[in-house]
């Protein structure tokens, strides 16, 4: 058996499985997807100093580590624009200080009774005036840019990630999908807020360090002052800045039920029931109800940086009046000059401006900094099922699929939806799966597509455990229409091209292949027939005002034609490369009596040829299945052809007695007279 990489990827799913397992069945056959229940609990909890210590030194590596993934996302997205934003940014930081010196030099020959010529400093001053106007405005559009490069880069490893997930757990893990929103939000804007930040430290400390420097010479008792009044200023914003991270953390779960709401009552797709049923103030209170905990959570925040804010500007405020007030006594006694206090006044306000501005950017930057967590997370996190190292070939289909005593449940707070399927779909045959709503039918296409694995036992593809081969070789056999087929915002050619996109860039070949397909799916003629045919858009989404009035630009469909469209995807993708495995699952459920027929027909015209599993609660469309299985409570109940399971006069029997009876039904109430049947 090959080995695997990728358990226990995922700290949710680790938990379920191995709770999974401890609630298994035993004696069951076929491989437990659980872990080896080998603990990690050693909390290797120390004690006292030496573990504050060691948790402050792992907390700073962890820090440093997100920093340097940062950087290296940036550097490697955009060097130049960060070259560039880099230098603008650190010649933005000299001139305050170097307008401060020429400010003194002009101050001091002023006051000394005898002016010299002041045109070289005045020059100066209104060159540095200018740099000032130009560097700032260039380093506005280096940011802007490095956001654009930086966002681009960082939304495609996202996606890229995202799309590597090979089953659909992680997209119905709550946790997962705040940490994506999150990790959205980080992705958007990470890199320029840590570059603008670490660069903002830079700047300010250039410029505390210029003026410290300068205000040394003039007092290093006030220097230090200075210096000290800037320490809880720091402090205060990097935990303000932690608690700004874990309350935007806790209320993701609130935001995303207020957009889930927002969304119901602005989609199309919900307006009918909304409207019919006036739920929309229910809706809108549920909505408004999330909005406002949001808020109750964003203001407690908001009022607590107010106060620590407050308190430190009451800081800064009695730190520069002292020093004013030192330095014009000491002016008037002789022991500073003119120069001197304007230099001093000067040094308090950038010292204190840059100060304050450093605790900003330290603190954005560590608040942005755990917000990477969360796309860390999620680019860097493992599969979310188990994907062999050394895939093992998928065997051309010769006997069939098997599921051996396969037991699933969504979760393990969930209860089991199969409970030990043995089953055998032979291959070049049709069988076909019926059950009551709920019975776990679409559940088992999931397992047989693995988009989850079996929480025991096995589905085994002319002997192979699909666990063992590649799940993208495993669905390129694979031709399937799901139930909640999707309904794509494109033109129609697009739609049908999804099931192979070759078609789109191949010619006049392959869009006759894909009418063929849609031939077969029984809509070409009204495809054909469309305002712009094949090209015409299937929604009336992205429409401009001026589109507004052209019924050319897109058109909406029927429920039965969308069907019909995605057969038609899957049947491109069949004639493409002939899949091995052919699921439909409920494909008739929106057709109308004539386009069932024609769809079982063709389906039914390939027999012998191709293994298809076929689910339709229309229990006429699948009598003439080689296999009819029922499923029921879980587990395998009846299985036969249609003629055995009605002599047996089981659960298939009394569910097809009831549906021919409804249609005998309503043809004896309601006998037509021979003038209204024409
Ligand atoms: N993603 C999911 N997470 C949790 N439970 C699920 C999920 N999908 C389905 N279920 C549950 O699994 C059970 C079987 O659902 P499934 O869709 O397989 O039934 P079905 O036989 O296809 O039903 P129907 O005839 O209504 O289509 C149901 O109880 C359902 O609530």
């Amino acid at each position: 058996m090959s080995t695997v990489r990728g358990r226990g990827g995922h700290e949710e799913s680790a938990a379920d499985t191995a709770r999974a397992t401890s609630d298994a069945p035993s004696g069951h056959s076929g491989r437990s997807s659980g872990h080896s229940g080998r603990s990690s609990g050693h909390s290797g909890r120390s004690s006292g100093h030496s573990g504050r210590s060691s948790g402050h030194s792992a907390r700073a590596a962890i820090a440093l580590r997100r920093l340097a993934a940062v950087c290296a996302v940036t550097a490697r997205a955009a060097p130049g624009t960060l070259l560039l934003h880099i230098a603008l940014s650190l010649l933005v930081s000299a001139l305050p200080l170097a307008t401060a010196w020429l400010m003194k030099l002009v101050m001091d020959d002023l006051a000394s009774g005898a002016p010299g010529t002041l045109l070289l400093p005045g020059t100066a001053m209104a060159c540095l005036g200018v740099t000032a106007v130009v560097a700032s405005q260039a380093m506005r559009y280096a940011r802007a840019e490095l956001d654009r490069r930086v966002g681009l880069e960082m939304q495609d490893r996202l996606f890229a990630a995202v799309d590597g997930f090979v089953g659909l757990g992680k997209f119905e893990n709550p946790h997962f999908l705040d940490r994506l929103r999150l990790a959205q939000q980080a992705g958007h804007e990470t890199a320029t807020h840590v570059a603008e930040s670490i660069l903002g430290v830079v700047r300010a400390g250039a410029t505390i360090g210029g003026f410290l420097g300068s205000l040394l010479l003039v007092s290093p008792v006030m220097a230090g002052i200075l210096l000290v009044a800037g320490v809880p200023v720091l402090w205060s914003e990097v935990a303000l800045a932690r608690r700004r991270a874990r309350m935007l953390w806790e209320v993701g779960p609130v935001e995303r039920r207020e957009f889930f709401y927002a969304d119901l009552l602005s989609s199309v797709e919900a307006a009918k029931e909304v409207r019919l049923f006036g739920i929309g103030p229910f809706l809108r209170d549920r909505m408004l109800m999330e909005r406002r905990t949001a808020n109750a959570a964003k203001r407690a925040m908001n009022r607590r940086e107010i106060a620590v804010q407050t308190g430190l500007g009451g800081l800064a405020a009695l730190v520069s009046g002292g020093g004013l007030l030192w330095a014009v006594l000491a002016a008037r006694g002789g022991a500073l000059s003119v120069g001197d206090v304007t230099m001093f006044v000067a040094a308090i306000a950038g010292v204190q401006g840059a100060l304050a501005s450093l605790a900003g950017d330290a603190a954005q930057g560590q608040q942005t900094l755990l917000m990477f967590d969360h796309y860390t997370a999620v680019t860097q996190a493992t599969s979310d099922l188990p994907v062999a190292d050394r895939p093992r070939p998928l065997p051309t289909l010769r006997h069939g699929i098997e599921l051996r005593d396969v037991w699933f449940r969504y979760s393990p707070d969930l209860p089991w939806v199969l409970r030990g399927v043995d089953l055998h779909i032979p291959q070049g045959r049709a069988l076909a799966l019926v059950g009551l709503n709920g019975a776990g039918k679409s559940t088992l296409v999931k397992l047989l597509c693995r988009f989850y694995d079996p929480t025991h036992g096995a589905i085994l593809w002319d002997g192979v455990d699909i666990r063992d081969v590649d799940p993208a070789r495993l669905r390129e056999r694979v031709g399937a229409v799901f139930q909640d087929y999707m309904q794509y915002d494109m033109t129609a050619a697009e739609n049908i091209a999804l099931g192979d996109l070759t078609v789109l860039t191949d010619g006049e070949r392959s869009h006759e292949r894909m009418r063929q397909a849609a031939q077969r799916a029984g809509i070409d003629r009204q495809l054909a027939e469309l305002p712009r045919g094949y090209d015409t858009l299937l929604t009336r989404m992205f429409f401009t005002a001026e589109d507004k009035g052209n019924p050319e630009t897109g058109v909406v469909l029927s429920g039965g034609q969308w069907q019909r469209l995605a057969l038609a995807r899957a049947f491109l993708r069949d004639a493409c490369t002939r899949r091995e495995l052919m699921i439909l699952d409920e494909p008739s459920a929106g057709l109308d009596a004539e386009a069932e027929h024609e769809i079982h027909a063709s389906l039914r015209s390939e027999r012998n040829t191709r293994t298809s599993l076929l689910i339709s609660h229309r229990l006429s469309a699948l009598r003439d299945a080689d296999i009819i299985v029922v499923l029921k409570d879980g587990r395998v109940a009846e299985r036969g052809n249609h003629t055995l399971l009605m002599a047996a006069g089981g659960e298939y029997a009394r569910l097809f007695t009831l549906q021919a009876g409804g249609y005998q039904l309503s043809a004896e109430e309601s006998p037509v007279a021979p003038e209204e049947a024409v």
